[in-house]
């Protein structure tokens, strides 16, 4: 009962997309499907009607004879051109409504994962329902109502056929259905096992679309033939792929012999009944144009279970790719957000108050009992060796992550207590691996607060905070240049060092009370890296900056440093303190110091 409740709600949802797509295909879809249901049973009823009338009128050549035939045989036309017609039109019509159903349940799906926590978005499970959504979510809705106003259409034929067997006999009839219950319920089992067999190889599909991207992406083109990685990803997938057919050639052999076997039972009822038709055909019990009715009505109406059968299985398929829409769309695993306003004060206060964290699916804490408070007048750096745990911090700062364990307060409230909103608009960002837009320069700056994003005269500002500027007016086009060439031959790829500083102008042009940048000069030249430092310098006497880097020399910046070590806070203090503590930060600063201190001789 439940599961039938929960089928009318899919469908109810389903249809009032597609109604939504275009209320055109779904009238033109319910017109054709009447039209197609009904035209087999009205030709074959008046071919048989056409013979009868010949047979009775041979030798008569009166007008009123003729005049009758031509009606006849022009309503058979009429009706095969009208279906014709309709069908034409219908499939044009759901074609372009088609691509706006996809459009509009791709962005229903898109506006979801907006929602979805990244802890989820990192589950692997989480993927293979995420590549299944969004591979199905943009055909298998239009194939549903197709399909099934396609099993509306032949019931109706089949409701003709079926009124046509019965006045000759319903024991008949009866037979007939019998034998061909067998193929009804194969094909069902068979696309069920198909359907399970595809969502347990989700991963595997995966596997095989990322070594396609990997040998046809122009982002790994580069790499990928540096090192000679071709054949080895190619043999790779083609060992998946094979895999992978190995398991769905076995379906589909198996599939094959039972369709052959099912379709040759329901054949045996109709070639039965189809055998005692001719017997009472020439013992004189039928007429010529009745037995050309029964003997069609029969052989069709086999055929057109057998299609039936292949309706009902595709359709059952496609609801059970429909149900990954609805999975996604019930994900729980959202972001939750509060209501409260960030209070607008001159110094705001940070607290992590026994913070530890584990990524999900590991046992293992990246952040353990982390206490440390700082406020926003001061400049922060965060060190320490690679995995210590810096970007993590970063991450549970901004909220993109919540500890596992403690709080993390924001003037003595807990983060989670905000509005996910304020929250954002709070922190601005330099994510290590940041996004390469394929935009205008402008718009790859202007990408940093939404809300201004027209604001030519601050865009050009943060771009001359960082020196971005320098090269940004050497483009013929200048902020209008477009970055990456993705779209366009004339587009720009600007270097390694140069994406940085539009990313850094990025985070510079939000409206962030604290920007927080993960190793922001990893991509710069020396003499870049100078001026980077007197960038920060004045970036931080702008706003509140929180620094995660390797590069030693840009601690000097901080009032305070945080050095992280495998998760654990082992130092904290300014500069000056923690050099004269001679401890670990003190050996780190040595090391980097004493290895640029190199002769020149
Ligand atoms: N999404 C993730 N899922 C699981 N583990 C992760 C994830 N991101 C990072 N880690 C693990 O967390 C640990 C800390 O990583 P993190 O990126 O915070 O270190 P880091 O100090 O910033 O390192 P680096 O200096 O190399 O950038 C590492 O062991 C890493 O493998």
């Amino acid at each position: 009962m439940k599961s039938i409740k929960d089928y009318i709600i899919k469908l109810g949802f389903i249809f009032k997309e597609i109604f939504k797509a275009g209320s055109g295909v779904f009238f033109l879809s319910i017109g054709s499907m009447f039209i197609t249901g009904i035209s087999p049973v009205v030709t074959i009823y008046l071919t048989a009607k056409l013979i009868e009338e010949v047979g009775q009128n041979v030798g008569n050549e009166s007008s009123i004879v003729l005049v009758r035939l031509l009606i006849i045989l022009l309503s058979m036309l009429a009706f095969i051109v009208i279906s014709f017609a309709t069908e034409s039109v219908k499939t044009i019509i759901c074609a372009i409504a088609g691509l706006k159903l996809s459009h509009n349940i791709e962005n229903l799906v898109a506006d979801k994962f907006q929602s979805i926590k990244q802890e989820r978005i990192d589950d692997p499970a989480f993927l293979d329902l995420h590549s299944n959504t969004l591979t199905k979510c943009g055909s298998e809705p239009l194939n549903l109502m197709e399909g099934l106003f396609g099993m509306v259409a032949s019931l109706i034929s089949l409701v003709g056929y079926a009124v046509i067997i019965i006045r000759l006999n319903l024991l008949a009839f009866l037979f007939i259905m019998v034998f061909t219950l067998p193929i009804i319920f194969y094909k069902r089992k068979f696309q069920g096992m198909m359907f399970r067999f595809f969502s347990e190889r989700t991963m595997q599909t995966r596997r095989i679309w990322y070594y396609l991207s990997l040998i046809t992406d122009p982002m790994y083109a580069k790499e990928v033939r540096s090192f000679r990685l071709y054949d080895y990803f190619r043999s790779k997938r083609k060992e998946s792929f094979d895999d992978f057919m190995k398991g769905n050639s076995k379906i589909a052999a198996k599939e094959i012999i039972v369709s052959i076997v099912t379709c040759f039972i329901s054949m045996i009822g109709a070639i039965l009944v189809g055998i005692w038709l001719v017997k009472i055909a020439i013992a004189g019990y039928v007429t010529v144009s009745e037995f050309y009715l029964f003997i069609t009505a029969i052989i069709t109406i086999v055929t057109k279970l057998i299609g039936l059968s292949n309706q009902i299985a595709s359709n059952s398929k496609s609801m059970m790719f429909i149900n990954y829409i609805f999975e996604f769309m019930q994900e729980k695993d959202t972001i939750e957000s509060n209501h409260l306003k960030i209070k607008e004060i001159p110094v705001h206060i940070i607290r992590f108050e026994n913070v530890s964290f584990k990524y999900t699916g590991s046992d293992n804490y990246v952040l353990k009992d982390i206490n440390v408070t700082f406020n926003t007048k001061e400049t922060v750096c965060l060190v320490g060796e690679n995995g210590s745990g810096k970007s993590t911090f970063a991450k549970l700062l901004l909220k993109i992550y919540n500890p596992t364990q403690g709080r993390i307060l924001l003037d003595d409230i807990d983060l989670r207590e905000y509005d996910i909103n304020e929250l954002r608009l709070f922190f601005g960002v330099l994510f290590q691996d940041y996004v390469k837009f394929s935009d205008s320069v402008s718009n790859c700056i202007g990408f940093g607060n939404i809300d201004k994003i027209q604001s030519d005269t601050d865009i050009h500002k943060a771009a001359e905070i960082t020196g971005a500027n320098k090269f940004i007016e050497n483009y013929k086009n200048k902020y209008d240049t477009y970055l990456s060439k993705m779209f366009y031959n004339d587009a720009i790829e600007p270097s390694g060092g140069q994406w940085q500083k539009i990313a850094i102008s990025r985070a510079v042009f939000s409206d962030a009370s604290v920007l927080v940048l993960d190793e922001p000069t990893a991509a710069l030249d020396p003499k870049a890296e100078v001026k980077m430092f007197d960038t920060f310098k004045t970036i931080s006497n702008l706003k509140a900056t929180i620094i995660i880097s390797h590069r030693m020399y840009i601690t000097k910046l901080a009032d305070k440093i945080i050095l992280l070590d495998k998760g654990e806070l082992v130092e904290e203090g300014s500069f000056e303190q923690l050099i004269d503590l001679k401890k670990e930060f003190y050996n780190m600063y040595k090391i980097q110091a004493d290895s640029y201190s190199m002769k020149l001789d």
